[in-house]
């Protein structure tokens, strides 16, 4: 038993919103690359309408559990999640690798668990993510945001003028580009590009739009216009947001979950967090002392 990290044995500081009004939420969940583990029962809450920000030290596991939110690591071979996510009540992984892999972790203590067929693709395009750097595809700006409807639906091209017009709209893009619809994304500046980004993921009405430092590459300018872009689609979409910026948290987001090597260390509202930091580790990191 000597060698669990101390970390692990902390006590930690989590003040929940009901879960009455949650989107998508995180239960005890376990993260593994290979046989490398990321996450040890993280919990997260994720409130429906809300921003709520992830911070913490570099390695800490922000991106890891907001990837494993819309299991976007099945893609990769041997990475897993162990726990239960659950979006509107359904667990989205319980498709028997998973179910298998919590039961040797839990045995079979899941009673009063909704089961349902978990369908990947459909979940991804109600969690959408957007990452770091701007990923424009090769192509107009109008295809650039009608790709994922198009993926998921026919629609005639009146109508995909709309999703298209709407999408940019609500991404606060559409007067920097209505004229040029049919130039190439990859002409827009790394904020309009970011932005071009966030349209492209709400073209789908997601529920959950994941956002991994989306500003990491922009300047103070569009930085400033895509946290006001991001403030005005909590009134239709959920967010969540990884961010170094700890000025951009206290901004926009209304909790804030402080992770530490792998772990939930504090959630609470964010002006709580900011103001009356619970834990040691947290009030170091939030006055600057590491991280
Ligand atoms: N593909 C991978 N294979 C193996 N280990 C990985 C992989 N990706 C991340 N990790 C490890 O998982 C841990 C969590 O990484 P993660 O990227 O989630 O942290 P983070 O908090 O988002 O960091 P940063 O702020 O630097 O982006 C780290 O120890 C990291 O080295």
């Amino acid at each position: 038993m000597n060698d669990i990290p101390a970390h692990l044995t902390e006590e930690v500081h989590l003040a929940f919103p009901s879960r009455d009004h949650l989107a998508i939420e995180a239960r005890k969940l376990d993260f593994f690359y290979g046989k490398t583990q990321a996450l040890y029962g993280v919990d997260l809450p994720v409130e429906r309408h809300k921003i709520t920000a992830l911070i913490g030290p570099s390695g800490c596991g922000k991106s890891t559990l907001l990837r494993a939110l819309n299991r976007i690591y099945d893609l990769y071979p041997r990475q897993h999640a162990v726990g239960r996510i659950l979006l509107d009540g359904h667990d989205v992984l319980a498709d028997r690798k998973s179910l298998a892999l919590l039961r040797e972790r839990d045995g079979g203590d899941d009673a009063g668990m909704v089961r349902s067929p978990v369908d990947v693709a459909g979940l991804r395009a109600r969690v959408g993510m957007v990452f770091q750097k701007p990923t424009p595809f090769p192509m107009s700006i109008y295809d650039n945001v009608a790709f994922g409807v198009r993926l998921y639906q026919r629609k005639s091209r009146a109508e995909m003028d709309q999703i298209v017009e709407k999408a940019l709209r609500r991404a606060a893009l559409w007067d920097e580009v209505k004229d040029k619809l049919h130039s190439s994304g990859l002409g827009l500046s790394g904020g309009q590009q970011q932005r071009l980004c966030v349209a492209r993921g709400i073209a789908v009405e997601p529920d959950v739009l994941l956002l991994d430092e989306p500003a990491s590459a922009l300047d103070p300018v569009s930085t400033a216009k895509l946290e006001e872009t991001l403030i005005e689609l909590r009134e239709d979409f959920t967010i969540v947001i990884v961010t170094h910026n700890l000025q951009q948290a206290a901004r926009i987001s209304n909790h804030t979950g402080f992770m530490y090597l792998g772990r939930m260390m504090e959630f609470q509202p964010t002006e709580e967090l900011f103001a009356n930091p619970r834990g040691q580790r947290t009030r170091d990191y939030v006055t600057g002392r590491f991280g």
